[in-house]
């Protein structure tokens, strides 16, 4: 049997009295590059946050690589195992430090000795040279934040990134750079994604499975060869896709 990555069940998250998760169930093997897609508001970031620790799930399990986490609290192992990649690359890096600072800082926090060939191998990996390593992040522009963000989640070496809509404030030109990005450090590294996207072009590029959610809760799961073929079990898919126009048009 191929050992789960993540393993997610009856998860549920509310904020007072709103679920904003409904015992969500999901089995995503090591290796697997899975969608999560749904209308805005059904939970999407919820159910990431979750899994990174960021929204307190209430009731259900949460097993990373056979390790048993609850509620909020994420140890350092789950974090060198597991790392998020948000929408924003102005809100998620802090404008006044530099690139090099920012790469520091999770490996000091690890207590990463090489920290110099790491960072270097980083911004390679990153296809931005040594020479952005002391510019400020508020001299960037959006496209190479988002690949610092890259960088900083992939410094640590993890297993799985959670990326929650990670190219949707770029430029559709750099949009394609970003996720070829990611595919080839998915493919050189072996990476588990599990990525949250509303355009299913993204989804359809970059994984084999998806769930689509409403409402807080998983309405179906396919893999995306039946996504291609429009094969799908509810008319609240078949919505998502005439609302995703791109996608229609492109796979029309
Ligand atoms: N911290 C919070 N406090 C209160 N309500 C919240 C909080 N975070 C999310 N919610 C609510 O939970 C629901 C799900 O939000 P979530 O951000 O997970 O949706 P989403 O599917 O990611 O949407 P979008 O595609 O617009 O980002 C929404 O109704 C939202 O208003």
């Amino acid at each position: 049997m191929t050992m789960s990555a993540l393993s997610i069940r009856n998860m549920v998250v509310s904020f007072d009295e709103f679920r904003a998760l409904d015992t969500v169930s999901l089995e995503i093997p090591v290796g697997e590059s899975f969608g999560i897609v749904g209308e805005s508001g059904s939970g999407k970031s919820t159910l990431l946050r979750a899994v990174a620790g960021l929204n307190r799930f209430e009731s259900g399990s949460l097993e990373v690589n056979g390790r048993a986490y609850s509620g909020w609290r994420r140890d350092h192992e789950f974090y060198r195992t597991v790392q998020m990649v948000f929408q924003d690359p102005y809100g998620s890096l802090h404008p006044r430090q530099t690139v090099d600072r920012l790469l520091l800082e999770p490996l000091a926090i690890h207590g990463f000795t090489d920290t110099e060939a790491r960072i270097e191998r980083a911004l390679e990996e990153v296809g931005l040279g040594s020479g952005f390593r002391f510019r400020f992040s508020h001299q960037l522009s959006g496209g190479q934040r988002q690949r610092i963000a890259i960088a900083r989640a992939l410094i640590l070496e993890p297993k799985i990134l959670l990326l929650d809509e990670p190219t949707s404030a770029l430029d559709a030109s750099i949009q394609a750079e970003i996720l070829n990005l990611l595919e080839q450090a998915r493919k050189d590294r072996g990476l588990t994604f599990i990525m949250v996207s509303h355009d299913l072009a993204v989804i359809s590029h970059m994984c084999e499975r998806l769930a689509v959610m409403k409402s807080g809760k998983v309405v179906e799961t396919m893999n995306v060869e039946q996504l291609r073929r429009h094969d799908v079990a509810t008319d609240y898919t078949r919505k998502l896709m005439v609302a995703s126009e791109g996608f229609v048009r492109h796979e029309a």
